[in-house]
């Protein structure tokens, strides 16, 4: 039997760090939301038992570093599951992008498997599994729009903000997540406030979630990497409402609600940057 999942990739439309923890993560409040750029994912039954992961990508990792393989294993393991599985990814999302492309890849696969098993767990039973696998795995296995707490594992659900487009430009570096907390100075962040990001969202007020975004990590990857700053200010120039960096980075996303001005938006980028993404939010979560 094959079964095929869906993998959407996520922003942050605001991303606070509060501290440092004794565990070395940070404590974070993030309000993110999926939107329609997605891998997909297809599930097949294998006789024997082994996890085969099969891209097209050369970014992804074929063996046990695969975040889909270690979700795969994770349930084998705790539901004594005799049987193998392969694991084909349809890679859409930029890797290493600030994305969640291999989180969603590992959360698509714990919901198709948990449908493929017969495991009959909930949606918080995956949700907690997938905490074992990342931090952003958990938030995944729901998808919609939320608040993430803790290390990025605590979700609570938000309704969809308002709706517009998406446009993302992705430089051609990848950055890694770990360096960049690594390298935050919290004495020196501007914080975004979390608590009037999520009121805008819950009033449907566009114009107020603009205003809100708001990314801490963004001190650090854009002195790091001074052609994220550049995408940001061509980004604002062409006429989008609002611009950030999503995640670690290094992804650029804005936001527009008008059709008219995401052709000349898009266009632009295209001269700067060879990834180039227009779609919408998708904002509710996924049936259960
Ligand atoms: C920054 C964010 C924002 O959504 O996303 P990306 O940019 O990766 O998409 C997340 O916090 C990333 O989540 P995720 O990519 O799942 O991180 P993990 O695999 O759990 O952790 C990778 C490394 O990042 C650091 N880390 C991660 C999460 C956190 N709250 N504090 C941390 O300090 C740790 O050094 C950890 O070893
Ligand atoms: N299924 C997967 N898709 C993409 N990257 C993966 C996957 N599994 C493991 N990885 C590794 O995870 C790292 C982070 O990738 P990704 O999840 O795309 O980015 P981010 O954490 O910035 O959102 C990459 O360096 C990649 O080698």
């Amino acid at each position: 039997m094959k079964l095929l999942v869906k993998a959407p990739a996520k922003i942050n439309l605001s991303l606070d760090v509060l501290k440092k923890r004794e565990d070395g993560y940070h404590e974070v409040e993030m309000v993110m939301t999926t939107i329609d750029l997605s891998d997909r994912i297809e599930l097949s039954e294998r006789t024997d038992s082994e996890i085969f992961i099969i891209s097209q990508s050369r970014f992804v990792p074929d063996d046990q570093r695969n975040l889909a393989y270690q979700a795969a294993k994770l349930l084998k393991e705790k539901f004594q599951i005799k049987q193998g599985v392969s694991i084909a990814i349809d890679k859409m999302i930029p890797v290493a992008a600030g994305l969640a492309g291999g989180s969603s890849d590992a959360a698509a696969t714990l919901r198709g498997l948990n449908q493929l098993w017969n495991l009959g767990l909930s949606i918080d039973q995956l949700a907690e599994i997938g905490a074992e696998i990342g931090s952003d795995v958990s938030f995944c296995v729901y998808g919609g729009t939320a608040l993430a707490k803790g290390r990025g594992e605590k979700i609570l659900e938000l309704p969809a903000p308002p709706n517009c487009w998406v446009i993302l430009a992705k430089p051609s570096i990848g950055v890694s997540t770990a360096d960049v907390y690594n390298n935050l100075d919290l004495s020196s962040v501007k914080h975004p406030n979390t608590a009037a990001m999520i009121h805008a969202i819950q009033q449907k007020n566009y114009e107020g979630v603009c205003r809100e975004t708001g990314n801490v990590l963004e001190s650090v990857t854009l002195k790091l990497h001074p052609e994220v700053y550049q995408i940001k200010e061509q980004m604002e120039r062409f006429g989008a409402d609002t611009v950030l960096m999503s995640g670690s980075g290094p992804t650029v996303f804005g936001l527009v609600q008008y059709d008219s001005r995401l052709q000349r938006i898009y266009n632009g980028l295209r001269g700067f940057c060879d990834q180039v993404f227009a779609v919408r939010l998708l904002g509710e979560r996924f049936p259960s």
